[in-house]
């Protein structure tokens, strides 16, 4: 099948990458030329485990990018896989997805056969059918049903891990609103869910808009009551991980995102359940549990710190930050708990040295002010205290022997041996 993708970051790169490894034939509609350029050299413009091979093997023959929106027109299916990021308000922005569907719609309206648009990119309920399709059917010229159609196809992949998942998925859901549209999606996927023999999702557009909601909601809402069992527990002297991984066996539960900790972030869990957060409001719910589970959350980076300063003076305090980026496996920092925690640092007058594997450039930009180590050996020498922001694998079993003083507080259960420390306290044990 011949498929465009509109959009080519971390979603749409790889999307495209694996739907070529499946045998499709595939375009990257892309605004930046660095993106285009990288891909058609055959180049990750990102770096996902699985991605810079696949890229590489298709790259000038079942793949390609341009900057060109009349790319669309040799192909039968759109996928829409732009940022809808979020609003200072909070709510969703539908900027870059009207801008998308502008041009997409233009481009469509000399294309003489049938065309399918499916919006991967997280949106709300309605914004498929009630935003995207209207500004397709008047830049096209073409009557939604009759030649265009839409769909909406939520992807569910985790960075760090965007190809397995996206070849592997416990789920596919397809929102579409024809039998039509259902059988090109299922075809384009057939690769996928024969090898499982996994049955897709097939729902309305709308409940397909909302499962991903409810997904992400449901994790970052899981996240933070395990963060506030953890904090329970940490009142109680009980160890959360011991208390939570008999919890886990409970298959009605799973064990699976029952880290507790600093708690939950990145580029989509804040966004999503703020997005959906505030569109409730807007439908006259008031969503509660949601706003709760951001409420933990944005408690934990202060917790951490309050538990150092029980043990540090913190005024003039060289204090080390390990770990920066928002998850351990990418350099990502965005909404990263690891800055609220300089913030909260910072503003109690500590001396912060910061040390990340990858993500240090991510961070420095904003905060220049805060001294940088290349090793975590590096931060500790000479700290008063150290706090662990991020899990990094490479963490375990940390070399504490230039530290003025041993106070770890760890915000992630990283392993440590605690005898040969004078203070090691964990966030939720
Ligand atoms: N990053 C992730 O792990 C996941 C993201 N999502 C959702 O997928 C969507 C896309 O997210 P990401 O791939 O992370 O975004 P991203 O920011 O990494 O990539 C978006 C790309 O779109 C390009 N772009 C912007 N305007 C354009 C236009 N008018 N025409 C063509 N290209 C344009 C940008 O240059 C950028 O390369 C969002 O709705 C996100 O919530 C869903 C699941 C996982
Ligand atoms: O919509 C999205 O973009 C994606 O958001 C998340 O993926 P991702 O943000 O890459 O990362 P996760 O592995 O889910 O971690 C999110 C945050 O939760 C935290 N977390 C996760 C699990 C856990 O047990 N404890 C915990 O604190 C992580 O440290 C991280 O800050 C979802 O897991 C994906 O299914 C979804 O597609």
């Amino acid at each position: 099948m011949h498929v465009s993708i509109v959009g080519s970051g971390y979603v749409g790169t790889t999307v495209a990458a694996c739907l070529a490894d499946l045998g499709h034939d595939v375009v990257n509609v892309e605004i930046d030329e660095d993106i285009v350029a990288s891909i058609n050299a055959g180049e990750a413009p990102i770096h996902e485990s699985g991605l810079e091979e696949r890229i590489a093997a298709h790259a000038g023959t079942r793949l390609r990018a341009t900057t060109d929106y009349d790319a669309v027109r040799e192909t039968d299916v759109t996928f829409l896989c732009l940022p809808t990021p979020q609003s200072d308000d909070g709510s969703l922005d539908l900027a870059i997805m009207e801008a998308g569907a502008e041009s997409l719609g233009r481009a469509l309206a000399s294309k003489d056969d049938d065309h399918l648009v499916v919006v991967k990119s997280t949106v709300l309920p309605g914004t498929t059918e009630d935003v995207v399709a209207p500004i397709l059917e008047a830049e096209s010229g073409t009557p939604i049903g009759e030649g265009i159609e839409v769909a909406m196809n939520p992807e569910f992949l985790r960075m760090g891990t965007a190809v397995q998942d996206f070849l592997e998925p416990d789920k596919v859901v397809f929102g579409t609103a024809s039998d039509d549209a259902a059988a090109t999606l299922r075809e384009l996927y057939a690769p996928i869910l024969e090898r499982d023999g996994t049955d897709p999702v097939e729902t309305d557009v709308r409940e397909a808009e909302l499962i991903k909601y409810a997904n992400n909601a449901f994790l970052a809402s899981k996240v933070s009551l395990v963060n506030e069992l953890g904090n329970v527990a940490k009142a109680y002297g009980a160890d959360a991980y011991e208390v939570l991984e008999a919890v886990g066996l409970d298959d009605r539960i799973s064990e699976r995102f029952m880290r507790s900790g600093l708690g939950w972030g990145g580029s989509c869990f804040p966004k999503d359940v703020n997005a959906l957060r505030a569109g409730a409001r807007e439908q006259g719910y008031e969503p509660e549990l949601l706003d709760a589970a951001v409420a933990v959350n944005d408690g934990q980076p202060r917790r951490l710190v309050d538990l150092l300063a029980d043990h540090v003076p913190l005024e003039g305090a060289r204090i080390a930050v390990l770990g920066l980026s928002f998850k351990p496996g990418t350099d990502d920092v965005r909404k990263s708990r690891a800055l609220d925690v300089i913030d909260v640092l910072t503003a109690r007058g500590a001396d912060v040295v910061a040390y990340d594997p990858v993500a240090i450039e991510n961070v420095r930009p904003d905060y220049p002010d805060i001294e940088y180590a290349d090793s975590s050996e590096g931060a500790l020498t000479d700290a008063d205290g150290a706090v662990v922001a991020t899990g990094w694998p490479e963490f375990d079993g940390l070399s504490v022997d230039g530290m003025a003083r041993t106070v770890v507080v760890d915000g992630r259960r990283i392993d440590v041996d605690e005898d040969a420390l004078e203070v090691y306290e964990g966030l939720t044990w």
